[in-house]
């Protein structure tokens, strides 16, 4: 059996420790052939491989980033009605190719499953730091994203503390409002805005001024993805990504003078930005992508193909791909309702 392993999408940390663990697996005990493509899709289509045995993955399992690279070139050179498969298929066994591991978020197993579709024989590894892929009650990356932009709050509040100051934190996530809500959870933050619940500046404005009535200053987390009630698309940056999309980013920026006009607190923003992508892992994210590593080789020993090797409660399983991607997992009312009632 001869296995490919490929990541795409932005890195996430714990990507090399999940390459580790289905290497370990793979080829130490399975007797796999292991090959992984470097910068994701760019190294398939230009023939740019490594092989993956035991000395190729010493020491990773809490090392950030991802070795082998990671990127959002695309899959196909076309749209997808148009998708030349015959081909792809002849390429993957150019490479001698029996699987695939495809590591990666909601886009990336978007990708595995119309693979799998199309006869290819692939197994996903569920990774993002935005926590927005079904399947899986949480993708490894997530934790140490959430862990970092919480550290960062309590940074924020000590130095917004002292100067009587409203402090606006800008985190990712994309269209899901995970991370705001763990790490503001996490911090103790006043205000708390997502993507799947919009909220006037009224409101805001509001939970702002309460605070500071009570003698306290404010701590607002706020998700890139997040839009004011009314506006009818989230902020974004000049350019696009990899793949053509626009990029999120800029809500803190142009929410703290609205708060600041409408509260008269002075209000400082600070966009986290990649820094809640980059270094080591936590070790709840070093264990899970471990095990989901090791989970993928035995899902590729038992050809349990078209299949996500998601967490389920303590359990990794193995959900069928169409399941996890079949919509964004997004933040649910529920658990929106229970931190919002504590707001201001
Ligand atoms: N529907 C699709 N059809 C074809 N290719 C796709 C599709 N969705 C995603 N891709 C390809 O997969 C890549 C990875 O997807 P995406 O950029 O959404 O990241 P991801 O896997 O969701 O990870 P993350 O959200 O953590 O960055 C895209 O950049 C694009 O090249
Ligand atoms: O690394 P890039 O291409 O700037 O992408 C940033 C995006 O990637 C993520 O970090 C992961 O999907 C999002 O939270 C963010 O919007
Ligand atoms: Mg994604």
């Amino acid at each position: 059996m001869r296995v490919g392993v490929l990541c795409s999408g932005g890195d996430s940390p714990g990507m090399n420790a999940a390459i580790r663990g289905a290497t370990l697996r793979g080829v130490d005990v399975h007797g796999f052939e292991m090959v992984g493509f470097v910068d994701g899709w760019r190294g398939f289509r230009d023939g740019e491989t490594v092989p993956l045995d035991r000395p190729a993955v010493r020491g990773l399992s809490g090392v950030g980033g991802v070795f082998l690279g990671t990127s959002r070139v695309a899959p196909f050179s076309s749209v997808l009605d148009e998708v030349d498969f015959d081909a792809f298929r002849a390429r993957v066994a150019d490479y001698g190719l029996d699987a695939f591991m495809l590591i990666g978020g909601n886009g990336t197993q978007t990708v595995a499953s119309i693979l799998h579709d199309h006869g290819v024989q692939v197994i996903g590894l569920p990774k993002t730091i935005d926590n927005d892929l079904g399947g899986t009650d949480y993708t490894f990356g997530f934790d140490t994203a959430v862990s970092i932009a919480s550290e960062a709050i309590d940074r924020l509040r000590t130095t917004g503390d002292s100067h009587r100051r409203c402090m606006v934190l800008e985190v990712m996530g994309r269209d899901a409002g995970w991370i705001a809500l763990h790490a503001g959870m996490a911090g103790g933050a006043q205000a708390i805005l997502v993507p799947e619940f919009p909220e006037s500046l009224e409101q805001v404005c509001e939970w702002v001024t309460s605070v500071r009535d009570r003698g306290r200053s404010a701590m607002v987390v706020v998700a890139e993805g997040f839009r004011l009630a009314g506006a009818d698309h989230a902020v974004t940056r000049d350019g696009l990504d990899g793949f053509g999309r626009p990029r999120l980013g800029g809500v803190a920026e142009q929410l703290a003078p609205l708060i600041e006009a409408g509260t008269g607190i002075e209000t400082r923003a600070t966009v986290l930005g990649h820094v809640q992508r980059g270094g080591a892992p936590t070790a709840f994210d070093r264990v899970l992508a471990t095990r989901t590593g090791i989970a993928a080789a035995d899902a590729v020993l038992r050809g349990e193909w078209g299949t996500l090797a998601g967490l389920r409660g303590d359990r990794i399983e193995l959900v069928p791909l169409a399941e996890a991607v079949g919509r964004l997992k997004t933040v649910p009312e529920d658990r929106y309702a229970e931190v919002r009632l504590n707001f201001g």
